[in-house]
């Protein structure tokens, strides 16, 4: 039998708390994606002890790799790769390596008697459209995307893509380790069911060291938090739990298990419960100017180090972290609400999505919950929009363009549009992406356009910036998910012709 084990992990967008989650003392709050990876393992007839690993979305994107057992385990590049990947090869080194820790080299070489071949792909939103959008004739509109077929190849090698800002690198990894894990019967499928599993950790701790290590440096983690746990207020941990590892050389390496098991306490991040309110929908753009994430983080961080003198970062840091946590609680205030009162919640849905949202407030409801509600997603907005003005101060004091005045524009421009909530730009800010929340009724609100329509047909007609919708929603499945190959639309062509 050749039965498949497939996991998919989705991206995230950084919706609060950027720059500031990287430091323990600040949560960020972190929305996963319906967008996933998907690392598809299955037994190969191949050559014993032998791996490889194909992303039929790229231009030679096919690695294989011999694992060696003696004197310690060693997975190696073959010689006929046409190219490295860091990512996939020291996640491959470091779960054979876990594996043989907990359950015995015996165990491993039976799993590997055969070889294994492994595909990854992710779905198209990670990566710019643009290309294949202008091939097909198609404007760009969020039902455009949906004509592009699944896991569309992109033409190029993996190092000339352009990612879109979802996290690829971090649901990769996560897919990757959490797909190993469960086909080298390391945990089983049910833990990738539960929320808070023993295997679930243990694929969270893995993922996020093997991710630093990939990267060379340990970052806040947010990203591959979110590849497994889903949308959560993020607490991070603190780097010195794999501090050590990170300096071991690979001619000498240390046993991976206790560091990176879930029984150990020096993993100190937090995941609370969070999620966007019902009947309401996360946009998100690719707006093609580019930003390169570590040098904005380099440049802020200096500047907040430097600033002591005259405690200006102090203060900003202080009150941003405040009031993220207060747009994460008014949101989860409202998934409160509705669940009260749905009927109330849809009307006043309805309201406000034909509505503008300074005009909100000016029509009082029949009810007390209805103005209860209105007032609660106004407050949201305001929120929103303290939560852009303070990044903009952030982006000032440090000379670095967080909100950049070009985005600035397009985000008022949006959030003046009918039932736009809130927006902002995501993670490190910069000129690469945007989000926005807008309400989006069941209910039929003709003749008045849908939110997702009018906030669509802007960026569509927008002159000033190169705007991209993704079609990328909020997921509601928590993280990592155990998938069934034919189950998801596209997947079992997308590994078939390699
Ligand atoms: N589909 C894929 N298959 C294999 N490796 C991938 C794929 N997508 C991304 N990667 C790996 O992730 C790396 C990109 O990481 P990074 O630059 O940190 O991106 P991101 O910012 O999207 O996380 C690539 O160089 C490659 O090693
Ligand atoms: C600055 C940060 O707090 C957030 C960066 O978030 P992004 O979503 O911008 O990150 P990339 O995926 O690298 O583009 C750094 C961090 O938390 O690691």
């Amino acid at each position: 039998m050749n039965s498949a084990t497939v996991v998919s992990s989705p991206g995230k967008v950084l919706i609060a708390g950027g720059y500031l989650v990287l430091d323990r003392a600040y949560a960020g709050v972190v929305v996963s994606t319906s967008s996933r990876f998907y690392t598809v393992v299955q037994n190969s007839s191949s050559k014993e002890n032998l791996i490889t690993v194909r992303s039929p979305q790229f231009v030679s994107a096919t690695w294989a790799y011999s694992v060696k057992f003696e004197p310690s385990v060693l997975v190696e590049d073959l010689p006929t790769n046409e190219s490295k990947n860091k990512f996939v090869h020291l996640a491959l080194q470091s779960i054979i390596s876990l594996a043989c820790e907990i359950k015995g080299v015996a165990h491993v070489k039976t799993q590997l008697s055969s070889g294994i071949k492994i595909h990854i792909v992710g779905d198209n939103d990670f990566y710019s459209q643009r290309a294949q959008l202008a091939s097909l004739s198609l404007p760009r509109t969020l039902a455009s995307l949906s004509k592009i077929p699944p896991f569309v190849p992109t033409g190029v090698p993996i190092s000339q893509v352009h990612k879109t800002g979802l996290g690829s690198s971090a649901a990769l990894i996560t897919s990757l380790t959490s797909s190993l894990l469960l086909h080298l019967s390391i945990i089983p499928p049910s833990d990738l069911v539960q929320n808070d599993s023993e295997g679930r950790h243990l694929a969270h701790n893995l993922s996020q060291y093997v991710h630093c290590l990939a990267q060379g440096k340990v970052g806040s983690g947010f990203d591959v938090s979110a590849a497994v746990f889903g949308s959560h207020i993020y607490t991070r941990f603190d780097p010195a739990v794999i501090q050590q590892l990170m300096s071991d050389s690979t001619s000498n390496p240390q046993p991976l298990l206790p560091t990176v098991s879930p029984s150990n306490t020096a993993w100190n991040y937090k995941v609370s419960n969070f999620q966007l309110p019902p009947l309401t929908r996360m946009m998100l753009a690719d707006v093609d100017a580019g930003s390169d994430t570590p040098s904005l983080v380099g440049k802020v961080l200096r500047w907040r180090k430097e600033d002591p003198l005259t405690g200006m970062s102090g203060a900003l840091w202080s009150s941003l972290g405040v009031i993220n946590q207060l747009l994460a609680q008014t949101l989860l205030k409202l998934t409160d609400l509705h669940s009260k009162d749905p009927a109330v919640y849809e009307d006043c849905l309805k309201f406000l999505s034909i509505t503008k949202a300074s005009e909100w407030l000016s029509t009082p409801r029949d009810s007390a919950v209805g103005n209860t509600i209105v007032s609660t997603f106004d407050e949201v907005r305001r929120i929103s929009e303290a939560i852009r003005e303070k990044m903009r101060e952030m982006g000032t004091l440090s000379d670095v363009p967080i909100e950049p005045s070009e985005q600035t524009q397009l985000l008022d421009l949006c959030i003046s549009q009918p039932g736009v909530i809130g927006g902002g730009v995501p993670g490190a800010g910069g000129y690469d992406a945007l989000w926005l929340l807008v309400c989006d009724p069941t209910a039929d609100i003709s003749p008045n356009q849908r939110p997702v329509e009018i906030v669509e047909n802007v960026w569509n007609i927008y002159k000033e910036l190169d705007v991209s919708p993704l079609s990328a929603v909020e997921s509601l499945a928590k993280g990592a998910r155990v998938e069934d190959l034919d189950s998801i639309p596209g997947l079992r062509n997308a590994i078939a012709s390699t």
